[in-house]
């Protein structure tokens, strides 16, 4: 059986010809073209491509905000066509409320999921379960103010979680984060994910978080009508070490198969002609280079 008829056949979320056109000005502008992927449960996917590629309009078309124009997105054997608790995102900025402290802000979408369902003290120990897992426990009646940006990136993972939610949403989630406190983060991330086998697409510029954490990198070409260049299996045996990692060959090898999609067959064209329009474009070149 090839993988492409065992990734179809293990579909927990499937990506079905997905294409989008925005409106503008000058009429119809198609970010995505005939975007499909089969993701199975407990699988961690990235999404890895140039700036403006459409990462993040994938993202929000299984998130339910934004609506394809062509194809459509199933999860567990429902349509995908407005937002809900079963698919939690995660951005890049922690969106919590500021006038509540960590445990209200978990506690808040835990009230939205399980009230009903679960008795108060339940819901106190849900919460404070979820804070334990990202190692919050000990700031849990802090403000966003009063934490870290790493810890407050820690909270809106927790609350992600404590939804218990079908499939995990994560926007570039340590994209604002020093290197260190971004290591810790995948750590977690690692931890969790073989604690909870969370079915997870996340967003990256940074190639070695991408190797470390994914089961299959999804590499896109570059927009307009951006579209999956090619799927990188990671073979890689779990639980992975970042230390152990980086002096493993098959690591290595992984991470330039990346670099070559990205700087190579699918290199940003606002790198080859730089003109004032697309200097946007080429920080952002920058920032994968940087990080790679
Ligand atoms: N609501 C919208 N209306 C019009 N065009 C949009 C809209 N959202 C995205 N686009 C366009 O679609 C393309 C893909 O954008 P998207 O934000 O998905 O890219 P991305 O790969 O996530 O970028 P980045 O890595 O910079 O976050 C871009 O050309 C963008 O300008």
């Amino acid at each position: 059986m090839t993988v492409e008829q065992k990734n179809a056949e293990n579909a927990y979320l499937s990506i079905e010809n997905v294409s989008i056109d925005f409106p503008t000005p000058n009429g119809p502008f198609r970010a995505l073209n005939d975007v499909s992927l089969r993701i199975a449960k407990g699988e961690f996917i990235s999404l890895i491509g140039h700036s403006g590629c459409g990462k993040s309009t994938v993202l929000n078309i299984v998130a339910g905000l934004y609506e394809a124009t062509e194809g459509g997105v199933i999860l567990d054997k429902k349509e995908v066509n407005q937002p809900g608790p079963e698919r939690a995102v995660v951005f890049q900025n922690h969106s919590l409320l500021p006038w509540l402290t960590a445990y209200q802000n978990v506690e808040l979408a835990v009230n939205q999921v399980f009230k009903g369902t679960k008795s108060k003290a339940e819901m106190k120990e849900w919460i404070e379960h979820n804070l334990r897992l990202v190692h919050m426990e000990h700031a849990m009646h802090k403000r966003p103010d009063e934490i870290s940006g790493g810890m407050k990136q820690r909270v809106g993972i927790a609350r992600a979680l404590a939804m218990e939610p079908k499939v995990l949403l994560m926007d570039e989630p340590f994209g604002a984060l020093d290197a260190l406190t971004r290591a810790h983060l995948q750590d977690s991330l690692i931890e969790i994910q073989s604690e909870l086998n969370s079915t997870v697409i996340m967003i990256t510029h940074d190639v070695d978080e991408a190797v470390l954490l994914s089961d299959r990198i999804v590499m896109m070409t570059n927009g307009p009508a951006a579209t999956i260049g090619e799927i990188l299996q990671v073979d890689l045996a779990r639980p992975r070490d970042r230390l152990e990692m980086a002096k493993d060959a098959e690591y290595n090898r992984y991470r330039a198969e990346v670099l070559e999609f990205l700087h190579k067959r699918h290199s940003n064209p606002a790198q080859k002609k730089p003109t004032p329009e697309t200097s946007s474009e080429k920080a952002e070149d920058k920032k994968i280079r940087a990080v790679a």
